[in-house]
């Protein structure tokens, strides 16, 4: 086998366990074969890696899951703050959108992946448009992702409403496996009020027809909850359980603001969440119940939202978020602990969006990240896991691994050109920019 090997760190095991232990790679299949001592994974794999990454002094890590994101948003980056969430859409984010361009959307994905690579980011969910473009650009990146095109029906007649659908539903269907199997895909009404009910029953029933998961923004906001209550005497996840959108490969961004029955019921149908600890800051959208989500039993993922309510895309700054949050929500600095982040960023983000990684295993998929645990600020280190969600950053990363690929060695990424990456980035934003004044 075309062997990678992963040696000389420590390695955070899916029992959160850290033990010092070599990676065997296989790069041809894309997976861990081995872990542990290096005479052991030397028996278990035979012969001599072709290609080492240097691990000394550092932790090995799953690849981090950004769960939930609006990737090309990043060049909306520092555009709109300090507002709350529908002002801030209306007035704000939909008429710069209105103005963005296939081009655009591509500058944004690639500034994004840069950015998801350089912090140890191996898999991500993406809610936008022009998703043929983000599609090629995640295959050139490396990264795996689950990708569906969003729909808003609100304020479009019916034509233009039923080709939105339509255009979600075509790329549910002809992008799934794209970029060899690294892309799949979902159904994404953007949420419960900003898409009509008809089309979001037709929606569904056409997803499960074809076999893709449903992705939605639910319980973000308490503007989002009462319309629903007061217009169907029931609260958004019993509307969304009538619409059939609850199972166990859904997963809703946010559930901010749900009450026991409706985390009942996620539980129940096995609906996970991925909260976004930071945008519900930033918004002022609330406090996501998460210790109680977890306690019932509910997959809890996390995602850093679009970079413009955030306002980056480091999930290393996500699990701390959701570990503060989480203890304020819960008036108990008990509660999230580090252990809990970690996970949600790793096996909980994977198994969210039903893609391979998370864990650091045999036989699991190869997507790592390498953390580079010297620096002042890591410094001592009486326990990796507390570091990972409470001192790391984003920029301690120095290797990321994907589907058994080096996307990023000794802080260089390896499948983008970084600098011409961000120039781009940044003329498409200006530009754009100048395009929403003279609109
Ligand atoms: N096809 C749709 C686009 C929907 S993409 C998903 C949308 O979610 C928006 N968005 C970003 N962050 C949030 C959030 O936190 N809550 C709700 N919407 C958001 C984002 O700006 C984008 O417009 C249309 O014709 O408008
Ligand atoms: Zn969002």
């Amino acid at each position: 086998m075309n062997q990678l090997r992963v040696s000389g760190g420590r390695v955070l095991r899916p029992d959160g366990r850290v033990e010092r232990a070599d990676v065997a790679v296989d790069r041809d299949e894309g997976t861990i074969r081995a872990v542990g001592a290096p005479t052991d994974v030397d028996d278990a794999v035979g012969g001599a890696a072709d290609e080492t990454l240097d691990a000394s002094g550092s932790l090995v890590i799953p690849g981090l899951v950004n769960a939930h994101t609006h990737i090309a948003m990043t060049l909306l980056r520092g555009y709109a703050d300090d507002k709350p969430l529908d002002p801030w859409l209306r007035e704000d984010i939909w008429p710069a959108e209105a103005e963005l361009t296939p081009d655009d959307v591509e500058a944004g994905a690639e500034l994004g992946v840069l950015e998801m690579i350089r912090s140890g980011t191996t898999a991500f969910a993406d809610m936008y448009f022009a998703m043929d473009r983000v599609a090629a650009v995640v295959d050139r990146a490396g990264l795996r992702a689950r990708l569906g095109h969003g729909v808003v029906t609100v304020g479009k007649d019916a034509a233009d409403a039923r080709s939105d659908v339509e255009e979600s539903l075509a790329v549910a269907r002809e992008l799934d496996g794209a970029a060899d199997g690294r892309i799949r895909t979902a159904f994404m009404p953007h949420s419960l009020t900003t898409v009509g009910e008809e089309y979001l029953r037709e929606g569904v029933a056409e997803a499960r027809e074809a076999g893709v998961p449903v992705h939605l923004h639910a319980n973000e906001t308490t503007d989002e909850v009462e319309p629903i209550v007061d217009e169907r005497g029931e609260r958004p996840v019993a509307y969304a359980d009538d619409l059939d959108a609850l199972g166990p490969d859904d997963f809703f961004a946010h559930g901010v603001h749900v009450d026991e029955t409706e985390i009942d019921r996620l539980a129940a149908t096995g609906t996970a969440v991925v909260h976004c600890p930071a945008s519900n800051m930033k918004l002022a959208s609330g406090m996501a119940p998460v210790q109680r989500l977890r306690e019932a039993g509910v997959t809890v993922a996390l995602g850093t939202d679009g970079a413009a309510s955030n306002n980056d895309l480091d999930v290393f700054d996500e699990m701390r978020d959701a570990a503060m949050l989480g203890k304020l929500a819960a008036d108990d600095a008990s509660a999230v602990p580090a252990g809990a982040v970690v996970e949600m960023a790793t096996a909980g983000g994977a198994d969210a969006l039903g893609l391979p990684g998370g864990r650091i295993e045999p036989g699991a998929a190869a997507d790592l990240a390498v953390v580079d645990l010297d620096a002042p600020h890591l410094t001592p280190v009486h326990d990796p896991v507390s570091h990972l969600a409470y001192a790391a950053r984003g920029s301690d990363v120095r290797h990321t691994v994907c589907d058994g690929e080096i996307l990023m060695r000794d802080r260089e990424v390896l499948t983008l050109d970084a600098a011409s990456v961000q120039e781009r980035a940044a003329t498409a934003a200006s530009e754009l920019v100048d395009r929403v004044e003279s609109a």
